[in-house]
C-alpha cells in the first residue's frame, strides 16, 4: 500500500539540541508512532557524532537505525535531493521501514562542537529551510516540522530574507517563501492556543505595526486556519488591547480606540465570536480563558510568556495561513545541553502529531 506522504524534520543549528532531540525520539521508537515516513535534514556527520557523545553521556544506549541520502552533485545539493525525495515517495518511503528516518546529508561547513555556534555553518541552516520550503510547496511532504535554529547566527552571517531584510525567524522565512502577505504565528498547549499580530520585532517599532489591515488580516487567518486546521467552526476569540487596561478609555494609548476596536466591530457585527480589545492581564485569567478558542496577543511577550508558564515543553508554535503546514518546537536551541543530556523531545513529538493530525485532515496527505 501507498504510505502517507511524509513528515520533514529540519534540525536547525547544529550546535543546539535539534539532532539530539531527533534521536532521542527515534531511539524510544517514536518517529514511527505515524503512519508516513520521517525525513530530517541534518549534518550526517554531526548526527553520527551527536549519537556518540550522546551515547557516552548515557544518554542513549544505542544508536537509533537511520539510512543517510547524500546529493549526488553538490553544487546542486536541492535539486538533487527534491528529485532522490521525490523519488523515496514514488517507492512508498519503503526505504524507511526499518530506519527510524531517513536523513538527508546537508554538510556543514565547519566542524560542529556541542554549544558552540559558528557562524560558518549558517548557511546550512538557511539551506535546510530552503529545501523544506520546496519540498512542502511541491506537496512532496505532507508538513514541514522546524527544530531550533540560532536567529542571532543567521543575522551575524548576513543572511537575509527574500525582501533583503534581517532573518528575523522562520515564520518570516515560510512568508516570504510562499509569495504570502501575512502569516500568523500561533503558539498551542493544552492550556491555551495565542495568536500573535506583530512576531519578532523590538519594542519600539511594535505599535506601528498594530494597523487596521495588519489586525484584521490576522483575526481573519486565526478564524479561517481554526476552522479548517482545528475544526472550530464558530471559534470563540479573545483579544489583548496593547496598552495596559487596553488603553483605560483612552488615558493610556488611544491605538485600541482608533485601531483595533473597529476592526474586531466589524467581525462582531458580521457574527464572529470575538472579544472587543481587553485588558490582557484580565484576559489571562482562568474564567476567561476557559471561555476561549484562541487568544490573539499584540506581540511576542504580551502573549508568549503567559502561555508557555502553562506548558513549556508541551506547546507546539505553528504558522497558520501559510500554504502548507508547518508545526515546531515551542524552545530555542538549549546550548548548554546540546550532547550532554537533559534535553527534552517532548514538544518535538507533539509538534509532530500536530503536523500529522493536519496532514491526516488536509487535501495533501
Ligand atoms: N523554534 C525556534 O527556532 C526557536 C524558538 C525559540 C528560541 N529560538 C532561538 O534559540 C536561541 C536561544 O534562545 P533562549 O536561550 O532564549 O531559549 P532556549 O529555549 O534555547 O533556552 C531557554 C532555557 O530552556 C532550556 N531548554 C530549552 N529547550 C529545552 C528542552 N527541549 N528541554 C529542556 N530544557 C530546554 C535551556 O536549557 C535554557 O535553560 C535564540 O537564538 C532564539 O532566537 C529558536
Ligand atoms: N517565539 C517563537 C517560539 O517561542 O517558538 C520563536 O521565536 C520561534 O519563531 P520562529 O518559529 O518564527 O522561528
Amino acid at each position: 500500500m501507498q504510505k502517507k506522504l511524509p513528515l520533514l524534520i529540519t534540525t536547525g543549528e547544529p550546535a543546539g539540541i535539534g539532532m539530539d532531540i531527533v534521536l532521542l525520539l527515534a531511539a524510544e521508537g517514536k518517529l514511527q508512532d505515524f503512519d508516513r515516513p520521517v525525513w530530517v535534514t541534518a549534518d550526517a556527520t554531526a548526527m553520527q557524532k551527536r549519537a556518540d557523545e550522546l551515547i557516552a553521556a548515557g544518554i542513549l544506549e544505542i544508536c537509533p537505525p537511520w539510512k543517510t541520502l547524500n546529493a549526488n552533485d553538490a553544487t546542486i545539493i536541492e535539486e538533487d535531493f527534491l528529485n532522490q525525495m521525490s523519488q523515496q515517495n514514488i517507492n512508498g518511503g519503503t526505504v524507511n521501514d526499518d530506519n527510524a528516518f531517513i536523513l538527508f546529508n546537508i554538510p556543514c561547513a565547519a566542524p560542529v562542537v556541542c554549544g558552540k555556534v559558528d557562524t560558518n555553518n549558517s548557511s546550512m541552516v538557511a539551506q535546510q529551510l530552503q529545501i523544506a520550503h520546496k519540498l512542502a510547496i511541491n506537496k512532496t511532504v505532507a508538513a514541514i516540522v522546524t527544530g531550533p535554529l540560532q536567529k542571532s547566527a543567521l543575522i551575524d552571517a548576513d543572511i537575509k530574507l527574500l525582501d533583503g531584510t534581517m532573518f528575523s525567524g522562520h515564520t518570516e522565512f515560510f512568508m516570504q517563501q510562499s509569495g504570502c502577505d501575512k502569516v500568523v504565528m500561533m503558539l498551542a498547549n493544552q492550556a491555551m492556543k495565542v495568536a500573535l499580530v506583530t512576531t519578532h520585532l523590538a519594542l519600539k517599532d511594535i505599535p506601528a505595526a498594530i494597523t487596521a489591515d495588519n489586525v484584521r488580516q490576522t483575526v481573519q487567518i486565526v478564524i479561517d486556519d481554526m476552522r479548517e486546521k482545528f475544526g472550530l467552526t464558530q471559534p470563540r476569540i479573545l483579544v489583548c488591547g496593547l496598552n495596559p487596561h487596553a488603553g483605560e478609555g483612552g488615558h493610556l494609548g488611544t491605538e485600541e480606540i482608533e485601531i483595533i476596536n473597529p476592526v474586531l466591530q466589524c467581525f462582531i457585527n458580521a457574527g464572529i465570536d470575538i472579544s472587543e480589545a481587553m485588558p490582557a492581564d484580565t484576559l489571562f485569567t482562568p474564567r476567561h480563558l476557559a471561555n476561549c478558542d484562541a487568544v490573539i496577543a499584540m506581540y511576542h511577550d504580551q502573549g508568549l510568556p503567559v502561555l508557555k508558564s502553562h506548558g513549556f515543553g508541551d506547546t507546539v508554535n505553528l504558522t497558520l495561513g501559510l500554504p502548507y503546514i508547518r508545526t515546531s518546537v515551542d524552545h530555542g536551541t538549549a546550548l548548554d545541553l546540546a550532547g550532554r543530556g537533559g534535553a527534552s523531545a517532548t514538544s518535538l513529538y507533539q509538534a509532530l502529531i500536530m503536523a500529522n493530525e493536519m496532514a491526516n485532515k488536509s487535501l495533501v496527505n
